[in-house]
């Protein structure tokens, strides 16, 4: 056999390596990528011996008979294939605040307005998936059908060992410190204002070279990540496929005692014992790979006129329901942008949706709110529930009058899941110390300005007489 040559065999904690990474860039393609010249077969994916003595092992995300629009699939080819482990045990003491299946015992449900202050980072050492805690979600990880949110807060990198999610996708928003994602396929860096997607049965570790982080974290199950459609903005606009990028191959070898993947199954995590790293991947090909995708490369669209578009228009991706135009989870960013339109109230409108609304900052303010969402905060406006500016925000708006020339809201990167399921929320979110109580009265300053004439006219009689 030929002598192995270990390629950018760098350890986990080489930073520099990780800043310096290159990518394959598309969405959905047919990406294929060694770290050894010659490691991937050629001209079938399973021989019987395959390069270097390595395994032949495919992941599957959707089913094997999936159109072929929609099928996903990658093959690996690795040091040792992912079987060889020890049985996986319920992992002690029980983690506690994931939820993968949301019912009267592990939730509840409120049409209330919620809102969040940012949580503060925790002082005891805690790792990505100790920090994981579950927001609210609906359905089910066991039905393949339904979403969750999460949120995380971390100071130390996961040490010798993966996580693996059985149950869904993981879009993760960080929002305060870079990942340092190391996954099967490859590695990743993800600073806040970028995105990274792990899809379901990957396995990846989080090293948080910043130190304390937090951020966001969707989950879908039974579905998968697209890019919206266009309909008549056409055929460019909006995410580009190029700008998502997906890792090279990158492996380690050698033995690793007591290497732990952590699997979450049906919302309940199980560990499993291995003397290897599961990064051990040579060389793959195939359409289902993490990917991750830089926010400030979105090219917004909207209105050149008159009105306030619906906030589809800044969809990123999409997780689709069976149903045209029905999302199980949209992701939608309200970024940096010119506001032109004439006599228009400008910011978001009042509304009710028959969708569910969680929303989180990343980074600067919110256009809707002058006060209470911060970065790292999160607002929950389930369906059908009443949301819109504050008062501070339209008593700005309408001070402004008419005249209001182009203007460009900057530092601001606000984003949205959206859903068609209702939420339930879970009991230490609804309990937090960072809950909002006093949410409602951004609101209850909005005063009537109803006028028996037409304001143009100048009438200053309001009919409640409340001012
Ligand atoms: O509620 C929100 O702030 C999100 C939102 C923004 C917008 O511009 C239009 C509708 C909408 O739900
Ligand atoms: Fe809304």
């Amino acid at each position: 056999m030929m002598e192995m040559k270990k390629q950018q065999s760098v350890s986990k904690s080489d930073g520099g390596e990780f800043s310096h990474l290159g990518y394959q860039s598309g969405f959905g393609n047919s990406f294929s990528s060694e770290a050894i010249d010659g490691a991937l077969p050629r001209g079938q994916n399973s021989p019987l011996f395959c390069p270097y003595g390595l395994y032949a092992e495919q992941i599957s995300g959707t089913s094997f008979t999936s159109p072929r629009f929609s099928n996903q699939r990658s093959w690996l080819y690795r040091i040792k294939p992912s079987v060889t482990h020890e049985p996986f045990k319920p992992l002690v003491p029980d983690h506690g605040k994931l939820v993968s299946e949301f019912n009267k015992s592990n939730s509840s449900t409120t049409p209330t307005q919620l809102r969040w202050k940012p949580v503060d980072f925790p002082e005891s050492p805690t790792d990505f998936i100790d920090g994981l805690y579950t927001v609210c979600g609906a359905g089910s990880s066991f039905l393949r059908q339904g979403f969750a949110i999460h949120m995380y807060t971390a100071n130390k990198s996961m040490d010798n060992c993966a996580f693996c999610n059985a149950d869904g996708d993981f879009l993760v928003v960080p929002q305060k410190g870079r990942l340092w994602i190391t996954t099967e396929c490859g590695r990743l860096q993800v600073s806040p204002g970028e995105i990274v997607v792990l899809p379901q049965g990957f396995r990846f570790s989080v090293s948080l070279p910043d130190g304390p982080s937090r951020g966001y974290v969707a989950e879908v199950f039974g579905s998968h990540f697209q890019l919206p459609d266009l309909g008549p903005i056409g055929a460019n606009g909006l995410a580009a496929p190029r700008d998502f990028l997906v890792p090279t191959a990158w492996f380690e070898e050698g033995s690793h005692p007591g290497f732990t993947i952590v699997q979450k199954f049906g919302g309940e995590l199980f560990t499993a014992r291995q003397d290897f790293s599961p990064f051990n991947v040579v060389a793959w090909h195939g359409n289902y790979a993490p990917y991750k995708y830089d926010l400030s490369k979105f090219c917004p669209y909207n209105t050149v006129l008159i009105d306030h578009s619906d906030p589809s228009i800044n969809t990123v991706l999409t997780a689709p329901t069976d149903k045209p135009g029905v999302a199980l989870l949209d992701f939608v960013i309200f970024p940096p942008r010119w506001l032109v339109a004439e006599h228009t109230f400008r910011p978001p409108y009042y509304h009710r949706n028959c969708m569910s609304e969680f929303m989180g900052l990343i980074s600067g303010g919110y256009e809707a709110k002058a006060d209470g969402f911060l970065p790292g905060g999160s607002s929950l406006h389930s369906c059908m529930t009443p949301h819109g500016p504050d008062t501070k925000t339209y008593e700005a708006t309408i001070a402004r009058g008419n005249e209001a020339g182009p203007h460009k809201i900057t530092d601001t990167m606000a984003f949205m899941f959206e859903s068609c399921l209702i939420p339930r929320i879970c009991p230490w979110a609804l309990e937090s110390p960072f809950m909002d109580h006093g949410y409602y009265q951004c609101w209850i300053g909005l005063k009537s300005h109803f006028c028996c004439l037409d304001i143009q006219n100048g009438c200053n009689d309001t009919v409640d007489g409340d001012d």
